[in-house]
C-alpha cells in the first residue's frame, strides 16, 4: 500500500500563550493535491510554515518521505534537527510566498538558477536549461533576462513558481499565492497552477481564500478552524454539502461576499 509523503501526527504549535495548532492529525498521499481552506488566523499558513521549516513545533511528530522533520529529544520535546538533516529534508519541499520574495537584483534568469548552483553544486549549462524549460512552462520563455522589477505581479508570482520548481522537489507548498495581485492577474497565476496540478505527479498543498479555485484544483479539500480541521473530503462534498456547521456558515458568508465556491 502506498505510504503517506506526509505524515502530521497529534501537531501542536503555540505562539507564547496563544495555541494555533492544537492536536492536528492528517496524512498526504504521494501526489495529492490538497486544499486548506479555513478562517483568517485559524493556523493553515503557520502549517506550511512548519513543513517548510520555517517555524518549529511546540509538540507532536511530522514525517516527511518517510523521516521524521524533527529529532525528539530525550526531554520528550520535539526540537528542530541539526542543520544537515534540515537542509536534506527542505529539499523535499517547495514553497511559493504571497509576496513573491525574488532577488531583486538578479535577472528572471538567475533567480531559477541561484539555488540548484549554490545548494546543489549544479552547473550553470544544466541549471539554465532547465531554467528555460521552466520559464517556457510558465509562460515567461521571452523574459528571462528581464529585472523583476520589470514585471508584472503575476509575471513575478510566475517566476517565484518556477523558481520553487528548479530544485525539483517533490512536494510544492502555495501559501495564498494569488491573494498580493491584482485581480485581473490572478487567472493567469492559477493557470499555471491547475497546469502543474493536471501535468504533474507532484504532491501539492495549497493555502487558499479563492474557493472557486480550491474546487478546481484539489483532490480533498480541509476546512480548519482554531487550529484543527473541522471536515475534510473531496471538493464536490465540502462545498456542495458540507456537514459541519461551521463549514456551512464559513461558506454563507464567502458566498455572500460574491465568490463562487
Ligand atoms: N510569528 C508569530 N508570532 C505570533 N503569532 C503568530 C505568528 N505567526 C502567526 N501567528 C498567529 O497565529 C495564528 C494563525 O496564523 P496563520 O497565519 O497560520 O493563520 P491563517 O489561517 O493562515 O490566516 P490567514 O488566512 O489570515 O492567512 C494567528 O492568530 C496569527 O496572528
Amino acid at each position: 500500500m502506498d505510504q503517506p509523503i506526509i505524515r502530521i501526527q497529534n501537531l501542536r504549535k503555540s505562539f507564547g500563550t496563544l495555541t494555533v495548532i492544537d492536536g492536528l492529525n492528517f496524512d498526504v498521499m504521494k501526489g495529492e493535491k490538497l486544499a486548506l481552506i479555513g478562517p483568517s488566523g485559524s493556523g493553515k499558513t503557520t502549517i506550511l510554515r512548519i513543513l517548510m521549516t520555517l517555524e518549529d513545533i511546540s509538540g507532536g511528530r511530522i514525517e516527511v518521505c518517510g523521516e521524521p522533520l524533527y529529532h525528539m529529544q530525550r526531554s520528550g520535546a520535539e526540537v528542530p534537527a541539526d542543520e544537515a538533516h534540515l537542509h536534506k529534508m527542505r529539499r523535499h519541499i517547495g514553497m511559493v510566498f504571497q509576496h513573491f520574495n525574488l532577488f531583486p537584483h538578479k535577472s528572471v534568469l538567475q533567480n531559477i538558477t541561484l539555488a540548484p548552483m549554490l545548494t546543489k553544486g549544479e552547473a550553470r549549462a544544466v541549471a539554465e536549461k532547465r531554467a528555460r524549460e521552466l520559464l517556457d512552462m510558465v509562460g515567461l520563455s521571452d523574459k528571462a533576462d528581464y529585472m523583476p522589477s520589470q514585471l508584472s505581479g503575476g509575471q513575478k508570482q510566475r517566476v517565484a513558481i518556477a523558481r520553487a520548481l528548479a530544485l525539483q522537489p517533490q512536494i510544492m507548498l502555495f501559501d495564498e499565492v494569488t491573494s498580493a495581485l491584482d485581480p485581473e492577474l490572478v487567472e493567469e497565476v492559477l493557470e499555471v497552477m491547475k497546469r502543474l496540478a493536471a501535468e504533474t505527479d507532484m504532491t501539492m498543498l495549497l493555502v487558499t481564500h479563492e474557493m472557486g479555485f480550491a474546487h478546481d484544483f484539489a483532490d480533498r479539500v480541509l476546512f480548519f478552524d482554531k487550529g484543527r480541521i473541522v471536515e475534510q473530503g473531496p471538493p464536490a462534498q465540502i462545498f456542495t454539502a458540507p456537514q459541519e456547521d461551521r463549514t456551512k456558515s464559513f461558506l454563507r458568508k464567502i458566498i455572500a461576499a460574491g465568490q463562487r465556491v
